[in-house]
């Protein structure tokens, strides 16, 4: 077991490794009162109970067309063990919201370790309360004063971030100004915008960012656009959806650029690749394509390394 006074903790909503993983994702995950905001922890368990009843066997199927798995745990296991031979005075360790390893087991495992400082990582680039603040929420809850922590702000304007970003989407397709190039962002309820929400916000910054970089290195696309994808229930979520934005592209080849993930998951393998494509095809978009996520790329080490302020 490597020694170490310091830890870096990657955040994320972990993924299901089985059908009983599934249930125990969408059931932690609906009884997180940043993603249900109601008040009532009664009620909002109810709710959960119910969602997660009526939704685990449609999404289960879900899962079963890319293997049974969510890809998300084997790929950032291999992150860590990139990060850990990089970073050789520091413990690299992952922390999932949904799916173990949970906050709890993991803050034991430092404490075994004498870890004495905490870099907190939001595997996320653009704030939510959905997903950053309910991560940095949960570990802080269970580390009470048990290190010195210091949390890793939103890095959406990350240059060696956005540099990474740029090299995948240059390198997934040849001729660029024959693709219309959509950042497919995870959608939110429009309530939970309007109640503060930056992440609207920084998406659009984001988009913003990146298309300036495409032009400075002189990578032109057909079009660039946003769209949300991945809309739950039946409430307002935040718009275009992704399906309305590829009917403009009929008889025209598409590049998707999944803007809020890191690391690949079933939102990606399964409703971007697998889902969208069958639409896609229906519309008769002429070639359908989506980038990779950074995953455990050497761009994305350098990029964290930057973020971290080791380099
Ligand atoms: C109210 C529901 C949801 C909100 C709000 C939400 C926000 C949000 N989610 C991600 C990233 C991921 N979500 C993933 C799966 C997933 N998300 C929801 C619902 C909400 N997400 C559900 C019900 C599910 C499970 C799959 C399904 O039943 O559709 C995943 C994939 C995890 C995996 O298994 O691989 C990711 C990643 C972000 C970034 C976000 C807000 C910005
Ligand atoms: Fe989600
Ligand atoms: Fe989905």
């Amino acid at each position: 077991m490597k020694e170490c006074s310091k830890a870096l903790v990657l955040l994320n909503m972990g993924g299901a490794r089985n059908k009983n993983e599934l249930e125990m994702f969408l059931t932690n995950m609906f009884n997180d009162k940043n993603i249900l905001t109601i008040k009532s922890d009664f009620f909002r368990s109810l709710i959960a109970k119910f969602i997660v009843k009526s939704r685990k066997d449609s999404a289960w199927k879900n899962y079963e067309a890319i293997g049974g798995r969510s890809p998300i745990n084997p790929l950032t296991e291999k992150l860590l063990s990139k990060l850990n031979d990089e970073l050789t005075d520091t413990c690299v360790v992952q922390v999932m919201r949904y799916t173990p390893p949970f906050a709890q087991e993991a803050i034991k495992e430092l404490e075994k370790k004498k870890v004495k400082e905490v870099i907190l990582f939001p595997m996320y680039p653009q704030y939510s309360t959905t997903t950053t603040k309910s991560s940095v929420e949960d570990f802080l809850f269970f580390a009470k004063r048990k290190f010195h922590i210091k949390v890793i702000e939103p890095f959406y304007k990350n240059r060696v971030f956005n540099e990474a970003i740029i090299d995948t989407i240059k390198n997934s397709v040849e001729k660029h100004e024959e693709y219309n190039l959509i950042f497919s962002a995870h959608g939110l309820p429009q309530k939970i915008v309007d109640s503060g929400d930056p992440y609207e916000k920084q998406i659009n910054e984001h988009v913003e960012i990146l298309s300036a970089l495409l032009e400075e290195e002189n990578i032109h696309f057909k079009s660039i656009s946003l769209a949300y994808q991945s809309k739950v229930g039946p409430l307002k979520w935040l718009e275009p959806a992704l399906d309305e934005e590829l009917k403009k592209f009929r008889d025209q080849k598409v590049l998707i650029y999944p803007i809020a993930f890191l690391i690949d998951n079933s939102e990606t393998d399964f409703e971007l690749s697998i889902e969208y494509n069958e639409e896609a095809k229906k519309i008769g978009i002429e070639e359908y394509k989506v980038c990779k996520c950074l995953n455990d790329g050497e761009n994305f080490i350098k990029a964290i390394k930057d973020i971290i302020n080791v380099v």
